[in-house]
């Protein structure tokens, strides 16, 4: 069994700012006894408009932000999961990516967002992501961590199973969904597509979460989560109330991820669907 430690924080445009906040969220990742950090989808910065998304891209070897995470996890021999932003080809959009620097502070690992958030709810949230993003089109190999196989996806992924099962089906573990979800999609959908995921793939879920308001134009819901592979949840974090009543002190959660628990959950029930499903529609 290992400890994983699940960070939740409120990035601005300042990416100094959201380092030290991050700084923190390791401090207490390592006091706790955690083996392995997981950070938010776009912890390196949240931005007021796309334009000025694209404007504060910076490369990770010129990043203070990322720079400064490979310094704390070579320090504290402490693997980082984070969400960042990363420049385009062509300078016009910016990626959004998941890393993940092992204890040695490398850069090891990289998934760029393959599902953007684009939608228009009426009473709801507005928002063109695909306007300063540009989508990833690769799926990122399971890989080995001190907690199992790692199965990298970031935040609006979380919506779409056939994802998670092909992750899945390639020796995923443990699922990532870093987010900065929406309050009123939150409200409603975040904890159970999040248990849908584990359930149906009997793997671990980690979900760290942006939470409160960002810049006065941005809220996240929160709620940074670990469920396990028979759904249930291990760890939760607050939401924006207590975001407020905390004056926004960076905070994390920890949970302990056991591979011998997910092979008895997934030797018990068998979930083998049949291959042949999409042609038995009735003639
Ligand atoms: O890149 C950044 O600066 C931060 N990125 C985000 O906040 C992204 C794209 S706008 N948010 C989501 O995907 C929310 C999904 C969501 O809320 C839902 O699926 O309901």
């Amino acid at each position: 069994m290992t400890l994983a430690a699940v960070g939740q924080l409120c990035s601005t445009a300042s990416m100094t700012h959201n380092l030290s906040q991050c700084q923190i969220l390791v401090r207490k990742a390592v006091a706790a006894g955690a083996k392995a950090l997981f950070l938010p989808e776009a912890s390196d910065y949240v931005a007021p408009s796309p334009t000025e998304t694209v404007s504060l891209v910076r490369s990770t070897t010129d990043s203070v932000f990322v720079r400064g995470l490979q310094h704390e996890a070579l320090h504290n021999k402490l693997p980082i999961n984070v969400g960042i932003h990363e420049p385009t080809t062509d300078g016009k959009r910016v990626r959004n990516t998941l890393i993940w620097i092992d204890e040695e502070g490398k850069i090891t690992k990289r998934y760029q967002k393959l599902h953007l958030f684009d939608v228009e709810i009426e009473g709801g949230p507005v928002l063109r992501e695909s306007k300063s993003v540009e989508p990833g089109n690769e799926i990122v190999r399971p890989f080995e961590t001190v907690l199992g196989r790692v199965g990298l996806m970031i935040c609006f992924d979380l919506r779409f199973p056939t994802l998670s099962t092909r992750i899945r089906d390639l020796g995923a573990q443990i699922l990532t969904y870093p987010s900065a979800f929406t309050v009123p999609t939150g409200k409603v959908h975040w904890e159970t597509l999040l248990k849908a995921r584990a359930i149906e793939t009997q793997s671990y879920v980690i979900a760290a979460a942006q939470v409160g308001n960002h810049n006065g134009k941005r809220v996240s819901y929160g709620h940074g989560i670990i469920v396990d592979p028979w759904g249930k949840i291990i760890c939760e974090l607050g939401g924006v109330e207590e975001w407020k009543a905390s004056q926004g002190e960076p905070v994390i959660g920890v949970g302990e991820v056991d591979l011998e628990e997910m092979e008895k959950v997934r030797r018990e029930m068998l979930l083998a669907p049949r291959k042949d499903v999409v042609d038995l529609v009735e003639k």
